[in-house]
Formats: C-alpha cells, sequence, structure tokens
C-alpha cells in the first residue's frame, strides 16, 4: 500500500468539515488504495469540537486513516501537506461591506498561503472552498511565491452538480446523459454554466432544451443562485453537497479525467480573453495530477456576455485585493 498522504482540512469543526472529513477518512477523497494522515486546522474556540470530530472519525475504524493531528497552529498545520482544503473563511455579516469582507479573509488567507509556502509538501495542491473562494485562493496564491502558481485553485464543482442535475431535471433525463457542462467565472451568482458546448445522449445541450427564454431566465438564475435557495430553506447554507463538490474536484485532479470535462475555477493563462492570473472557472480536463483547460471552444455572442459580466466582477475583486495589499 502507499505510503500516507497528508490531508489539511481548515475549518475543520464547520459544517462543511463534519460532511468531509468521514469521506476523506473512508477514501473517497483520493481513492480506497491511498491512506491518509488528516490534519485539523481550526481557530483556538473550535478546536474542543474538532477533538469531538476527530473521536468520531477514530470511532470509525477507517482502515485508510492512518492518523488525526488537531491544531491552530498554521505551521503545524500545513506541515508536509499534500492537499490542503481551506473551508474555514470569514462569513459576510450584516452591514459588512464587500472590502471588509476581502480584508477580514485576507487575515485568513494571507497566513495560511505563508504557512503552506514555508510548510507545504513540494507537491501540494489546495483547494479553496470558503468564500469568495475565487478571491481567497488568488490572496493564499499571493502569499505562497515558492509554490507553483496552478497548485492553487478554487471549488466550482457544486455549482457544475447543480448545473447537471437541474439540466437533468428539465430533459427528464439521468445526470449520466450529461456531458460538458461547465462553469465558467466566479463562484457568484454571475458564474456562467455553458450549455452550448454540454451534450445530452450525445445532442448539444441548447439544441435539446431549445429554449433560449428558459436558459436565460430559469437556469441560469436558478444554478447561479442555488445557495441562496438552499440558505433559505435549510437556514444554514449548502454543506454535505459542498463537501461532496470538493470531494469531486480533489478526487478528479488526483486520479484524471480520462478526457471527460470538469469545472475548476483555476489561474487564467489568459485563455478565451480572461486576463492572465485571476483565477477563474473553466472547463479542464485532468491527468497525472495536472489539469489543462480546454483549448479552441467557439464562443458565441451569448457566451461572450455572461463570461465578460463575471470574469469583470473577479477583476474587481482583484483590484480590490490588490488595494489592500493583498496580492
Ligand atoms: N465554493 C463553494 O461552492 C461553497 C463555499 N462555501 C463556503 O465555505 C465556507 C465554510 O462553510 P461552513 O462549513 O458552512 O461554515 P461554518 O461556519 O460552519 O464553519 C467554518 C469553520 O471555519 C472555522 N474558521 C474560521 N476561521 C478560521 C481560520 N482562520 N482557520 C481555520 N479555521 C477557521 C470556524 O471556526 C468554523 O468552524 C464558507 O465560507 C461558505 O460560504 C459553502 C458552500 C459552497
Ligand atoms: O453562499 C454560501 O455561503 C454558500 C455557497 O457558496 C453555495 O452554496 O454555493
Amino acid at each position: 500500500m502507499a505510503s500516507p498522504v497528508n490531508v489539511t482540512v481548515t475549518g475543520a469543526a464547520g459544517q462543511i468539515g463534519y460532511a468531509l472529513l468521514f469521506r476523506i477518512a473512508s477514501g473517497q477523497l483520493l481513492g480506497p488504495d491511498t491512506p491518509v494522515n488528516l490534519k485539523l486546522l481550526e481557530i483556538e474556540p473550535a478546536l474542543k469540537a474538532a477533538e469531538g470530530t476527530a473521536l468520531e472519525l477514530t470511532d470509525c475504524a477507517f482502515p485508510l486513516l492512518h492518523g488525526i493531528e488537531i491544531t491552530a497552529d498554521l505551521a503545524e498545520g500545513f506541515n508536509g501537506t499534500n492537499v490542503a482544503l481551506l473551508v474555514g473563511a470569514r462569513p459576510r455579516t450584516k452591514g459588512m461591506e464587500r472590502a471588509d469582507l476581502l480584508e477580514a479573509n485576507g487575515g485568513i488567507f494571507k497566513p495560511q498561503g505563508n504557512a503552506i509556502n514555508d510548510h507545504a509538501a513540494d507537491d501540494i495542491k489546495v483547494l479553496v472552498v470558503g468564500n469568495p473562494a475565487n478571491t481567497n485562493a488568488l490572496i493564499a496564491q499571493a502569499a505562497a511565491p515558492d509554490v507553483p502558481k496552478e497548485r492553487f485553485t478554487a471549488m466550482t464543482r457544486l455549482d457544475q452538480n447543480r448545473a447537471y442535475a437541474q439540466l437533468a431535471n428539465k430533459l427528464a433525463v439521468p445526470v449520466t446523459a450529461i456531458k460538458k457542462l461547465a462553469i465558467w467565472g466566479n463562484h457568484s451568482p454571475s458564474m456562467f454554466p455553458n450549455l452550448f458546448h454540454a451534450e445530452v445522449n450525445g445532442q448539444n445541450a441548447a439544441d435539446a432544451v431549445d429554449d433560449m427564454a428558459w436558459y436565460e431566465n430559469e437556469y441560469l438564475p436558478r444554478v447561479g443562485k442555488r445557495g441562496a435557495e438552499i440558505i433559505d430553506a435549510r437556514g444554514a447554507s449548502s454543506a454535505a453537497s459542498a463537501a461532496n463538490a470538493a470531494i469531486d474536484h480533489v478526487y478528479d485532479w488526483v486520479n484524471g479525467t480520462n478526457g471527460e470535462w470538469v469545472s475548476m475555477a483555476v489561474p487564467s493563462d489568459g485563455s478565451y480573453g480572461v486576463p492572465e492570473g485571476i483565477i477563474s472557472s473553466f472547463p479542464v480536463t485532468t491527468a497525472n495530477g495536472e489539469y489543462e483547460i480546454v483549448q479552441g471552444l467557439e464562443i458565441n455572442e451569448f457566451s461572450q456576455g455572461k463570461i465578460d459580466a463575471t470574469v469583470a466582477e473577479l477583476v474587481g475583486e482583484r483590484d480590490a485585493v490588490k488595494d489592500l495589499g493583498l496580492v
């Protein structure tokens, strides 16, 4: 059996953490042959709750779980880390301006980026889940100059999974009938789920839907605002589905997609006119632990407008954190 992989989860005592840790320990993050050491990174006041979760993890007697560490110390939390799931973040509270939110998250993701830079393993892969995820990833990346930039990614897989489910429901097909349905841009209501390259049982998805009014006025807002719909219904934000998407993201990054497309927010290389360096969602394929942005797609006028809008939002966030000296 392979040697254990060190997986750090920040915000481990939160609700996504609770939905995520057991699945990682059972082998769903990296595969059934890869043992894991879990490193739970929390703030001091939440350490006791994280310890409680660790007791339960122990009680599952997972064969792949080789060790659990719990800490509030960044150097310890990222020491030798191969995969970091940055989940803990500062939520927006009432009366908080966007700049305040970005600054508060800068206070979390900058020191975490520094610690990843100084202590993580050479093959570190980072997934940022905590919102605003794309820009938090940019902050952490900027604070880790020795780590290759492409190792910092943010999560739009939940958006992709939502997009698959809503399209499958509309067309009364199983989700497995759908392929190449990717999210472009920011993890925010401005995101763009692109039906023009997607396929349903081999047919173009936009043609299969054949209803631009539904696409624009129902589908896009439904997928884009699904997070708010869940908060309204549950009284709490998506947790199990977010954890599920984090598992999907990392599993596919590590194990390869065999040519299938998945959505990842990754540093732009300038593809499709998305400014270089912005952490934006694209369709990607993965192989040998690396991803590649799908190239050569024709972007129609409708899609270009949507992509331009969500990318403009990301550029605005990047400029705001630049003004704060965070990137
Ligand atoms: N990208 C995506 O698709 C999604 C992102 N999210 C985001 O994920 C984040 C976490 O969500 P929940 O687990 O529901 O929140 P939660 O509030 O239940 O848990 C957050 C945890 O992070 C911890 N934390 C705060 N600052 C920390 C720090 N500096 N270091 C380590 N831990 C820290 C808190 O103590 C808390 O235990 C939120 O920002 C949420 O908006 C949620 C759903 C989907
Ligand atoms: O808004 C939130 O905190 C939750 C979120 O990102 C989502 O469910 O997509």
